[in-house]
Parts: C-alpha cells; structure tokens; sequence
C-alpha cells in the first residue's frame, strides 16, 4: 500500500488505522521493572568478596538489569547491536547546520562501508553495526551491496521545515517510531542481547533542541548547542529558529507523537520506538547522545516504565543533553566531551555496561570463597 504523505495534521488520528496499533501492542506490553529482582542483585552485590559498594555504579548497573530482566543474575548484555537511524531534516534550509544536507546520505554510505567512527568502535566493542535509513533526503547504496547491515524503513524524504509548520504529519511520525520498535524486535530475534541507539541526520541538533525545551520546559537558548560545530552567531540563530518553530506549532508535551511529529525528525521518531521496542522486550538499550535522549523523552512520556530499560552511555557536551538526562533520571556512565552522535559514546559505555553483569554473575561471595564477610 502506499502511504499517503502530509495530508493529516498531527493533532488528528492516523488517516490508516493500521498505523499505531504495533506502537499499541508495544506499549501494553511494557512492564514495570520487577523489584523481587533487583532486591535479590543488592543483596548478592552484599554478599560478593568485596567492600559492599566498591564497586560503585557497576553495582546500581547490575541491579538495574536484574530488574529488567525479572532474574538475578541478569543476562549478560551481549551481543549488542547499535542501530544507526538515518534521516534529513527540513529545518536544515533554515541554516542552522555547518554542514550541507547531502553528508546525511554520503555517511550511510560510509557506515556501510565501515568508514565511519561507529564503526571503528563497533569493531573494539564487538557489536554489530546496522543502518536505518528512516528518512533520508537522498539515494543510498543498494541493501544487496551490504546485505543485513541496511534496513530501508524510509517514511518520507525527509522531514519538513518545522518553521513552516509541522515537520510530518501524525501517521509519518507513527510509522517512523513502528519502524524503531520493527528493528529493536528484529535485532533481538536475531540474538541481540543489548541494543545501542545511533543516528545520523545533519541538522538533527535543532530538532533534538526543540523537543528537549519542550518536554523538560526549558528555555530553547539553555538547551541549543554548537552542534556538528556551528559557530557563537549560527548557535544564536538556532535558538531562534527553535522558538520560531515552538511558536508556530505550540506542541502539546502531553501528545508525545504529535511532538515527535511537529518538531522531531524521523531519526529521533524511530529511535523513540526502538527504545519502546527494547523495553518491551526486556532488553537493555544504552543510549547515545543529545539525538537518543531527546528521543527517549518521547519514548518516556510515551510510557514512563520504559526507561528502566535504558542506560546513560556517555554525557556529550551539548547543553540539552544534560537537562535531558536530568529530566530521565539517568547518569551517564562516560563523560569523554565528544559530540558525534551516530552510537559512539553507547559503544564506549558497552564494556562497562557488561562489566557490571559479569561481575554480578562471575565473583564468589564470601560464603562460596571461604573469606571473612566480618569487619572489624
Ligand atoms: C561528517 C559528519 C559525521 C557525523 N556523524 C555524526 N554527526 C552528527 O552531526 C549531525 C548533527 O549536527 P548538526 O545539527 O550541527 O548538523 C548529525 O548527523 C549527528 O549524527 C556527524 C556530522 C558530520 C558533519
Ligand atoms: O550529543 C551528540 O550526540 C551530538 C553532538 C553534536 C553533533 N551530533 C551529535
């Protein structure tokens, strides 16, 4: 069938009633984290020959995942597969980006062909690397010539320029977010045992900006950064492209998709799902920078319970991340002052994130080792 584009307005429903009822059953399906669990990894952390507590956020790590997982000890967290979700954003137009629309498309190229820093740090972490092309503006390489490692959900060719009007209309943004919870579903079908959010979308800062001033209230100019290195009077001119865009479509944070759909981009859309996908699937997903917690505030209005799914990877030095972060309750595990995006600071954070499940399952406990649990 094919979808009809740009004729709904995303206040109103879907115009296919096909449309939403996986983003339904998924969200039904998500569960509240179990505390029998994470009561039971506390008190093995107790109970293992160490210091309680030495081993500081790896152990806060290991419980969560105890929780999401319902057993303790949890699964380990591998293999783990970083999804990249590729789009192009209409805002571009509005100069808001250093860079031309068209590096959007010749970086999915350079993923697959494992140019491209993901790619490098996928190959360190041993996690598969595969690209979404959700919304593209542009060709990319034909899915034969990289076969499993491109996914085509492209919803439209990119969004519109949110100070225009809507960036998509509803059944786009709907269809963008089933398309995330379809590709979080397959990589764990496929064995994937932690998931890690990536993206790639020139201008994709701006929109993230618009919907972390949106859904934490703060001003846009406290959340809007350099970007992909924008300079101090560019930074200036996407506040106020955010607050053109926030005016012009007054977005309701209680109608998460109708945000997505009126200041997000398809990236963020399906990321949002991916993140819903994980959680339903009890499955761990470390999220990456600005792109992924802007979407995992969508995901979160969506269904609160879903973040206990999620793992902070790494802080970036956007401004917005930060308050982002804030708002999800969540601490990031590196803080290493990139601002790359695609999945490098989740895959920098997947070691530790693993550590804390290994650790949890492999050490003895005093009683087991024979060593004194008694401190003087
Ligand atoms: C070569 C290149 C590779 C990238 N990989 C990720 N990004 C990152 O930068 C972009 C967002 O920054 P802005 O909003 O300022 O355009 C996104 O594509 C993000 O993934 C890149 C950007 C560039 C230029
Ligand atoms: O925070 C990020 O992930 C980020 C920052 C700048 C550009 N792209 C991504």
């Amino acid at each position: 069938m094919v979808p009809s584009y740009g004729s709904d307005s995303p206040s109103r429903p879907a115009a296919d009633p096909a449309v939403g009822a996986l983003l339904e059953r998924t969200l039904a399906a998500i569960a509240p984290a179990d505390s029998g669990a994470a009561a039971a990894a506390r008190d093995r952390q107790n109970n293992l020959t160490k210091p309680p507590g030495s081993l500081g956020l790896l152990e806060d790590i290991s419980v969560r995942l105890a929780a999401l997982s319902g057993t303790c000890p949890p699964p380990l967290p591998e293999p783990a597969a970083v999804a990249v979700f590729a789009a192009d954003h209409g805002v571009h137009a509005q100069g808001v980006s250093a860079w031309p629309q068209e590096v959007t498309a010749q970086m999915v190229a350079n993923f697959l062909a494992s140019g491209a820093a993901v790619n490098a740090l996928a190959a360190q972490a041993r996690a598969r690397v595969v690209v979404v092309d959700v919304g593209v503006a542009a060709p990319v390489p034909d899915a034969d010539a990289a076969p499993g490692r491109l996914k085509r959900h492209r919803v439209r060719n990119g969004t519109a320029d949110m100070t225009r009007g809507p960036a998509m209309s509803r059944e786009e943004a709907l269809r963008a977010v089933e398309a995330g919870i379809r590709v979080a579903g397959e990589l764990v079908d496929d064995g994937s045992r932690c998931l890690l959010t990536g993206d790639m979308g020139i201008a994709n800062t701006t929109a993230s900006a618009a919907l972390i001033a949106v859904f934490t209230g703060t001003d846009p100019n406290e959340v809007t950064g350099h970007g992909a290195g924008v300079d101090d009077a560019t930074r200036r001119h996407k506040v106020d492209v955010v607050r053109t865009a926030l005016d012009v479509n007054r977005p309701d944070p209680q109608d998460p998709v109708g945000v997505v759909a009126a200041i997000g981009g398809l990236e963020h859309a399906a990321i949002a799902g991916f993140v819903l996908g994980a959680a339903a699937r009890r499955v761990p997903v470390i999220l990456d920078g600005v792109i992924a917690s802007s979407a995992a505030l969508v995901a979160a209005a969506l269904s609160p319970e879903a973040v206990s799914a999620c793992v902070a990877g790494h802080r970036s030095v956007e401004p917005g991340h930060t308050v982002a972060l804030r708002q999800l309750g969540l601490r990031p595990l590196v803080d290493l002052e990139l601002r790359l995006g695609e999945g490098t600071g989740a895959l920098l954070a997947l070691p530790l994130v693993q550590a804390a499940a290994r650790t949890l399952r492999d050490m003895a406990t005093f009683d087991s080792a024979g060593v004194s649990d008694q401190q003087l």
